[in-house]
């Protein structure tokens, strides 16, 4: 036999009231009879007791009770037929006479008891129930409603009442085997005392009937019947990627509740537990899907754990002092206190100097505690053996559960790694000893960002969500948006990896949007939408929002962005960059972002910096970590010098190639730096610091490849008039080059921490000889490449292989 127990949402409205009656017909269709538990019309409840404190004030209640007449009968009217309507309407009528009888009552006394409450709540689950039944017979035979006042006996706690459990199963037991064929609809919620007086059941109550029933008859399952697909693995409001978890076990189903997930209320299932009855939560609006079953034991492992839940307001008191150490009594007189005047402790840790304990509290109940403590402890206090307890506000536990957990070691420090990796601050700790659950505090402000994170951290197969903020929408800034949206399906399906583009500037203007903004249109809307640009209010922006796997991009040429690096890593966000300058300007600074970003847990990303896409940077970090030693490098390492010499022939000018190096997206946003030679010297300078070396900028001897003339230009546009004056000298090195069957070579040495960069000319037996298009080409000679060198070569700028090199690093970030 099954129970089937109907939320308030589904005996809500009509369509609802239809899904229920299939479900039961096809709980019939499986051979047995199941009996159903029914809660009252969603927001009845709360509507009565609203209506009984009125009535206590002297207010009008008259209002409220034509509400929960026209409810009721409009159900009557849509889903009975005509002629079954009137015995119907006649006793829902009968229930609102007593009813508005009652409320007369209380509103004449202005006083309302628990006991008069209990009786006019009542009526909310038994006009649903008798509603429902008589509709249910139009459809079903033998169909029986029970007023469950005659089955299950409490005691007079009115409000929250105490059931007789041996008492009220015999009778339900009884009462069911009276009556085997029928098809039994009860109230949920409700019971009576001794004297037959009316009687609720508190929080869950309906589900505490179900678990009653269930228990008295030995059910196969309870299936509680609401509107969520079952317990899910945090707070689907704040974790969006929260899925329903097909199995629990009691205990984890508790824990779980016991911080959050409403759906259930585990008290009120122990009778099912004790029998080992499983219950199993359902959708009545998505009845297709098999919901959550919580059983006696764990079921199978997936994840480590089985779910994150929460408590968003939370209160700590801490209490410090030397006189607890190694007094046995202390925590006990504590916490004895507390229960004594019913404060709930939601969590207790105490520091292994026994020299403080911390707990936490609801935070209605934290001035209450703190009173307490003060006149329990007054002689301690007075002592200085205790220092006076401090309150600290706006803080929220965050807990991991599972009953697995135990059996797997590194799940602790799974959670603490990406709290420390965001920027989490934990104030303090706890694990159960059942080692079922591991919580933690935090600040309220942080609470969204730790389950977002944590909830990647345990479920990552399920998709991590990177959000970016990028600054720069150039050439390669718009080139990456592109490669992103197109490759979005992609990466979700195959890597499980999404990324939200959530934070966009230029030089003009910026746009927010921590859902993601859409990259088909981002230009518009950046054009529309976009506030004025400020840096600096970017940056605070960014750290505001607060979102967890939070990176930073940039992709401008300027040294704007790189100032609030140092800011950014400090606040946990990873940096990826292919903007040269953070890495090529004074040592001092390189050294100090990157042991920044190393101290903070997060990555710093510039792969771009030198050869574009081309892995030079991640292969010379990997020789590094790998313990071996750099002899030499040789590199080409400007793409733009690099195409110029290659398509420096025939009739085409100098300043043509430039010109057409520039308009292929080779050169950077000012073509000088890469004619002066110090885009090339900034990337020599990376890969040294890199392989070790303290360099500075001047250290880097550079070869010039252009006439006076034109270095000194002081504008672009003087720049390139200069380069056209220049033609005979161009011409005039391409001729002896090719006198001697050369070709021209621009080329970086790093060899004994001496960087040099000259403009050679080689012969087809050098390697650097045979080159096209952008090509770079870098040769690694090691301790362990020593024979023959490791050789890196292909195109070396361009705005997609650079885009495709930022996408690569983003998606690393984390990993
Ligand atoms: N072109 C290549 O092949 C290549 C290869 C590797 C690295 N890079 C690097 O890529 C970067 C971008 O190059 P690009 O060609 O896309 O440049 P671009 O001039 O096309 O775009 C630069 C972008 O940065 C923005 N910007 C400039 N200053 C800013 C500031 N202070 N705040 C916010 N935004 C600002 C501009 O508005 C613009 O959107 C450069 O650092 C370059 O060295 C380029
Ligand atoms: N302007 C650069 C882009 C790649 O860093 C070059 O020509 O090499
Ligand atoms: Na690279």
């Amino acid at each position: 036999m099954k129970i089937l127990k109907f939320g308030g949402t589904s005996v809500g409205s009509v369509d609802s009231i239809r899904a229920v009656l299939e479900i039961v017909r096809k709980s019939q269709d499986s051979g047995e009879q199941p009996v159903i538990v029914l809660s009252a019309m969603a927001g009845i409840t709360n509507l009565l007791t609203r209506l009984a404190a009125d009535a206590a004030e002297g207010r009008d209640f008259t209002g409220g009770m034509e509400e929960i007449e026209a409810r009721h009968f409009s159900v009557v009217k849509q889903l009975m037929a005509i002629k079954y309507q009137n015995p119907v309407f006649t006793r829902l009528k009968i229930y609102l006479n007593e009813l508005d009888d009652l409320l007369q009552g209380v509103f004449n006394l202005r006083e309302l008891s628990a006991q008069s409450r209990d009786l006019i709540l009542s009526y909310g689950e038994r006009c649903s129930t008798f509603l429902v039944s008589k509709i249910a017979e139009q459809y079903f035979p033998n169909v029986l409603f029970v007023d469950a006042t005659q089955l299950i006996q409490t005691d007079s706690h009115f409000g929250s009442a105490h059931v007789y459990q041996a008492l009220s199963e015999q009778r339900i037991w009884t009462y069911v085997a009276e009556n085997p064929a029928k098809l039994l609809f009860v109230t949920g919620f409700i019971a009576a005392n001794e004297k037959g007086r009316v009687t609720t059941l508190g929080r869950g109550g309906s589900d505490y009937t179900a678990a009653l029933i269930g228990a008295a008859v030995g059910a196969d399952a309870i299936e509680i019947w609401t509107d969520v697909d079952g317990m899910l693995t945090a707070d689907p409001r704040i974790v969006k990627k929260a899925f329903s978890l097909p199995v629990l076990s009691y205990t984890e189903a508790m824990e779980l509740s016991y911080f959050g997930a409403k759906v259930i209320y585990p008290p009120t299932m122990i009778p099912a537990f004790l029998k080992k009855i499983p219950i199993v939560i359902r959708n009545t609006f998505n009845p297709e899907f098999s919901g959550t079953m919580i059983q006696y034991d764990s079921g199978g492992t997936t994840f480590p754990i089985k779910g994150i839940s929460s408590i968003s307001e939370i209160s700590v008191i801490n209490l410090v002092g030397g006189g607890m150490i190694g007094r046995a009594g202390f925590s006990g007189r504590l916490f004895t206190l507390l229960a004594r005047e019913q404060i709930n402790v939601v969590l207790i840790t105490q520091s292994s100097s026994e020299h403080s304990i911390t707990f936490a509290v609801h935070p209605t109940e934290a001035s209450r505690a703190k009173a307490l403590i003060e006149s329990e402890f007054e002689l301690e206090l007075h002592a200085n053996k205790l220092v006076q307890p401090e309150i600290e506000e706006n803080l929220s536990v965050l807990a991991i559960v599972g009953e697995n957990m135990k059996q797997t070691p590194g799940i602790s420090g799974k959670l603490f790694h990406s709290l420390g990796r965001n920027g989490i601050n934990v104030r303090a700790i706890a694990q159960g000893s059942s080692e079922y659950n591991i919580s933690v505090i935090i600040s309220q402000s942080d609470l969204s960002k730790a389950l977002n994170a944590v909830h990647d951290a345990f479920f990552a197969q399920l998709n991590k969500t990177l959000h970016v903020f990028n600054v720069g929408t150039g050439n390669i800034g718009s080139t990456l948006f592109r490669q992103i949206r197109e490759q979005h399906g992609f990466l979700l399906d195959h890597n499980d990896i999404e990324i939200k583009i959530v934070g966009i500037g230029n030089s003009r203007k910026m746009l927010f949007n921590s859902d993601g903004i859409a990259l088909g249109d981002w230009k518009e809307q950046l054009q529309q939408s976009g506030e004025e640009a400020d840096l600096a209010s970017f940056v605070s922006r960014m750290k505001l929002m607060n979102l967890p796997n939070c990176v930073f991009v940039d992709n401008t040429a300027s040294e704007h962005p790189i100032r609030y690096y140092e800011e950014i890593f400090q606040s946990n966000i990873s940096v990826v960059t292919c903007n040269k300058i953070a890495n090529s300007g004074r040592f001092n600074q390189y050294k100090t972002l990157k042991e920044t970003a190393r101290k903070h847990g997060v990555d710093f990303f510039y792969e771009t910096n030198v050869g574009a896409g081309l892995p030079i940077v991640r292969v010379l970090r990997d020789l590094m970590l790998s313990g071996d030693r750099i002899i030499r490098i040789e590199a080409i390492l400007s793409g733009t010098i690099s195409y110029i010499f290659n398509n420096f022939v025939g009739a085409a000018s100098f300043y043509d190639v430039v010109k057409s190096a520039q308009q292929l997206g080779y050169t950077e946003p000012d073509p000088r730096d890469d004619l002066k030679g110090t885009d090339f010297m900034r990337k020599m300078l990376i890969l040294a610091r890199d392989a070790g070396y303290a360099l500075e900028p001047e250290n880097v001897q550079l070869d010039a490849i252009l006439p006076d003339a034109c270095v000194q230009a002081t504008s672009v546009d003087d720049f390139y008039r200069e380069l056209q004056a220049a033609d005979d000298y161009f011409n005039a090195l391409k001729a002896k080059a090719q006198q001697e069957n050369k070709v021209l070579r621009y080329v970086g040495k790093l060899e004994a921490g001496q960087v040099n960069i000259a403009l050679e000319m080689v012969g087809n037996d050098h390697p650097f000889f045979a080159l096209s298009g952008s090509d770079n080409i870098i040769s690694f000679t090691t301790e362990r490449y020593s024979e023959r060198p490791l050789v890196v070569k292909g195109p070396g700028a361009g705005a997609e292989v650079t885009a495709a090199g930022v996408f690569a690093d983003l998606v690393n970030v984390g990993a």
